[in-house]
């Protein structure tokens, strides 16, 4: 398992140029943005999958991009990760982010209701976007360690989770480097899984005029 932080390239700080570019990925690549609110743990949650380690404090100024390569489920994955930053509540959903990721994990913090509470608008701006075509989404909530200062249940998240169609993990970035690796992957797979799909169905549709007839 390998990662490479070196790649972090950063958007502008202030007003976000588009500089993502739409470059179809393959089977083995997976391109997954982090959106939510501010401080909801979306860099604790990147830095936790790439490199193990919680470290607490995040610079806030600025997007990161990063590459990192693991084995799941026995096939080699290439995962593009892009840590949003959140700008005046939009979520780090600006458009050259919702072009260019296979899929998206939408966080919130379970000590605060209010990042709760955009994601349904968050998951209906994505699915808008794509022209209402099911996108890969994984909903985290995270902080659960927080316990004491708990402002949405466990049972309202998988509730959210079940009405939008998308898996749901609760976990703690900072004690449950398990859960967060899990959460990366069930993405993963669900990105995989909408690949094959598309391409069975393009397959179909398109396969016989691609296909040469046999010479008689
Ligand atoms: N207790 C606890 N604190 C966390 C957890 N995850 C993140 N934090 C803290 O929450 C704060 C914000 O974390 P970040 O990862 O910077 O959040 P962010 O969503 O990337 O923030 P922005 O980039 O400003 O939108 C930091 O002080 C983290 O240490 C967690 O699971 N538990």
């Amino acid at each position: 398992m390998s990662a490479s932080l070196s790649e972090s390239s950063t958007g502008s700080t202030g007003a976000h140029k588009p500089y993502l570019k739409r470059k179809k990925s393959s089977l083995g690549e997976t391109k997954i943005a982090i959106l939510g609110y501010e401080v909801v743990g979306k860099s604790a949650l990147s830095v936790r999958f790439l490199t193990k380690r919680f470290i607490g404090e995040y610079d806030h100024s600025a997007e990161c991009k990063y590459k990192h390569s693991a084995i799941v489920d026995g096939e080699n994955t290439a995962f593009e990760i892009l840590d949003t930053r959140s700008l005046s509540g939009d979520c780090g959903a600006r458009e050259d982010v919702l072009r260019w990721a296979d899929g998206f994990m939408l966080v919130y913090s379970v000590v605060c209701r209010k990042t709760f509470e955009v994601l349904r608008d968050l998951h209906k701006k994505i699915e808008e976007f794509r022209r209402g075509t099911t996108v890969p989404i994984v909903i985290v909530g995270n902080k659960s360690d927080l316990a004491h200062m708990r402002q949405v249940t466990q049972e309202e998240g998988l509730k959210l989770a079940a009405e939008l169609g998308c898996p749901f993990v609760e976990l703690s970035a900072s004690e449950d480097v398990t859960k967060v690796v899990e959460a990366f992957y069930t993405l993963c797979r669900e990105i995989i899984d909408y690949k094959r799909r598309s391409r069975t169905f393009l397959d179909r549709v398109f396969g016989a005029f691609g296909r040469e007839k046999p010479s008689s």
